[in-house]
């Protein structure tokens, strides 16, 4: 599948078993991968119309849902949106999570999860295997209580086949000052801490999120871990483009561009949704 201006981007997942290593290890190295953001902010949610509750949270979400399937293998509903409406939003949430799923869609839970080994544990449970209420193919997590703190997650990964991404180097302003503190960075360190652990377990379940407004350290990324998948949020909104990182890797599956608001802003109607994947 090809965007309007010639960059390629990837086709939708093939078999709705299949997990998101498997998807992407198949996909063609010509193609970036493509995640579509569901973030029902309260912009966005008064841009389309919608109150700003669980009911227009759910409206927003089956929407991009519809302009996601069929187009991209990938959704990543941003929990923090959901969570702000209690039990109603993570109500919400179950279901689009459900429906995706069925669609065919793998989903991404935006999560970032971080705590101590027994506690990681139970986000695991929450997330993770066939077992877990909210069952998603992948989740973000956060490593600053230390990588090792995440082994009973990253082990729930393992068994269930289901893929994690690491935040390392984050597409926000922010993060530099902290994620590069030290020498080796911290977030140097981080990356070799993925590399010990895929390196005894196979290769296939953690990946990184590194933002696309950061691309020379996607790139050292990429570089770094030559097995793994790249959550590489920060298209549109945030400033970054599609040619920001295409020409970083000819095995280009490698890297998933994400975008949520920017999306957002060509709905209500999912069609122009869609049109706008391919654009950006
Ligand atoms: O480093 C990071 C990690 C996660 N995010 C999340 O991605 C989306 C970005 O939204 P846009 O509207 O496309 O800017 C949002 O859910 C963030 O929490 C990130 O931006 N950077």
């Amino acid at each position: 599948m090809r965007a309007d201006n010639n960059l390629p981007i990837a086709s939708c997942r093939e078999g709705s078993n299949m997990s998101l290593y498997e998807v992407l290890s198949n996909a063609p190295r010509s193609e970036l991968s493509v995640c579509v953001g569901i973030d029902p902010t309260p912009t966005s949610l008064s841009a389309w119309g919608l109150d700003d509750t669980a009911k227009g949270a759910r409206k927003f979400a089956l929407t991009m849902l519809e302009a996601a399937a069929d187009t991209v293998s990938l959704v990543k509903p941003q929990v923090a949106y959901f969570e702000r409406f209690g039990v109603e939003g993570y109500a919400v949430l179950t279901d689009v999570i459900k429906e995706a799923r069925q669609m065919g869609l793998l989903v991404l839970a935006d999560a970032k999860r971080g705590d101590i080994g027994s506690t990681i544990d139970a986000y695991g449970a929450a997330w993770l295997g066939k077992t877990a209420p909210m069952q998603v193919d992948a989740i973000t997590v956060t490593p600053y209580l230390g990588f090792g703190s995440l082994a009973p997650l990253l082990n729930r990964a393992h068994d269930a086949g289901a893929y994690v991404f690491v935040v390392t180097r984050s597409s926000n302003p922010e993060g530099t000052e902290l994620q590069e503190h030290g020498n080796p960075k911290i977030w140097h360190k981080i990356l070799d801490d993925i590399a010990d652990w895929e390196q005894s377990r196979g290769n296939r379940t953690i990946g990184a999120v590194v933002g696309a407004t950061v691309p020379s350290d996607l790139k050292y990324a990429l570089d770094r871990l030559p097995e793994a998948y790249f959550l590489a949020p920060g298209i549109g909104q945030q400033g970054a483009t599609y040619k920001d990182v295409i020409g970083l890797t000819d095995d280009r599956k490698r890297i998933i561009i994400s975008s949520s608001r920017a999306l957002a802003a060509n709905g209500p109607k999912a069609s122009d949704i869609r049109a706008a994947i391919y654009r950006s």
